[in-house]
């Protein structure tokens, strides 16, 4: 029996910044890990707040998703023992689902000794996704512009700039991003897909060369943040005022509820900006928790261990004790 262990540490992603709607995402300095060996009988142990109500048999998306790699590699490894750990909040629009297909699809692909390409994994977590945004922040980290057109997704990875800082406010309560799409116009006008267009080719180009002084004016948008401001009380006030409070830019992460801000990591604000967020929230009856996070410019991190066949697992919690968790 293969008698690897392997242990992937994956970053969360807030996709859109804005006008991207599908298409821009970058990886955060928040992440979970996922671990996996092969097993005699199948095994999955959740860890952290943030995996309940998770389900802890084979129907767990880590195990399908595993199965999904052995099935494109050919090979049949029918029993894991799979231990998850994660600080990224469920359906907050921070990337959990994506981090989850991530660091499966990563572990099962080391686990029998990476037969897939990193694009391969970016095709199979994109349509099992359903837009590459964030996947591809996750999969490949820093800041991700990337186009899917149904069958083939196509990227290019940033750098992000080593100044930009993001301050996200996670409100108490979840939104599914099936319910957040929901919210959305079958159709748009020239008018407002003109201004998209135009909104997210200038922020591609400012993350690109470093001109953070033009996010304000290129994290607009009138795709989707508009449609969905009603499911998230206090959104649109935040969104419109955010620069006023030292924000280079504000926008809703990903499919929401969770806002997101970007800073200069050395801007005097900080607090300023941090206390607008949360009274605005609280004004309309939101509680939220705040964390500063950076840019993570890396993807996922891959460790490979050999274990002694039926021993125990050291414990995912062990591991990553030390860890910024
Ligand atoms: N570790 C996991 N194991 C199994 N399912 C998970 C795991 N993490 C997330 N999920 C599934 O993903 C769902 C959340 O996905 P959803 O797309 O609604 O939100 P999100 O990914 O947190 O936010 P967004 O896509 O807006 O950034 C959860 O309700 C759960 O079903
Ligand atoms: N681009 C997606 C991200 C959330 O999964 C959306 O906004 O619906």
């Amino acid at each position: 029996m293969n008698n690897r262990r392997v242990i992937v540490k994956v970053p969360a992603s807030t996709a859109n910044l804005g006008p991207g709607f599908d298409t821009l995402g970058m990886a955060l300095s928040l992440y979970a890990w996922v671990e996996m060996s092969v097993a005699e009988r199948t095994v999955l142990r959740l860890y952290g707040d943030e995996m309940t109500g998770i389900p802890e048999d084979k129907s767990n998306l880590i195990y399908k998703v595993a199965q999904l790699v052995f099935k494109e590699a050919g090979v049949q490894v029918p029993e894991l023992d799979i231990a998850m750990y994660s600080n990224i909040p469920l359906t907050r629009g921070l990337g959990s689902s994506a981090s989850a297909i991530v660091g499966a699809l990563v572990a099962a692909n080391a686990l029998i000794g990476s037969p897939l390409s990193d694009d391969k994994l970016f095709q199979m977590a994109t349509a099992l996704e359903g837009h590459p945004d964030n996947v591809g922040a996750s999969l490949f980290g820093g800041i991700v512009v990337s186009a899917w057109d149904g069958e083939r997704a196509d990227y290019v990875r940033l750098a992000p700039h080593e100044k930009l800082e993001a301050l996200v406010a996670i409100p108490a309560f979840q939104l599914s991003t099936e319910k957040a799409r929901h919210a959305l116009p079958k159709q748009i006008s020239m008018q407002d897909a003109v201004f998209n267009v135009s909104r997210s080719s200038l922020l591609v180009a400012a993350l690109a060369s470093g001109e953070l002084g033009l996010i304000k004016h290129a994290m607009r948008d009138r795709l989707h943040q508009p449609y969905r401001a009603a499911l998230i009380p206090g959104m649109a006030e935040i969104l419109a005022k955010a620069a006023d409070y030292g924000a280079l830019g504000a926008a809703l992460s990903g499919a929401g509820p969770t806002l997101i801000a970007f800073v200069e990591s050395d801007s005097p604000r900080k607090q300023e900006l941090e206390h607008f967020l949360l009274d605005t929230l609280k004004q309309e009856g939101i509680e939220a928790q705040t964390l500063w996070l950076k840019p993570c410019a890396e993807g996922p991190v891959v460790t490979i261990e050999q274990a002694e066949a039926g021993t125990e697992s050291l414990g995912l919690l062990e591991r990553i004790r030390g860890e910024a968790v």
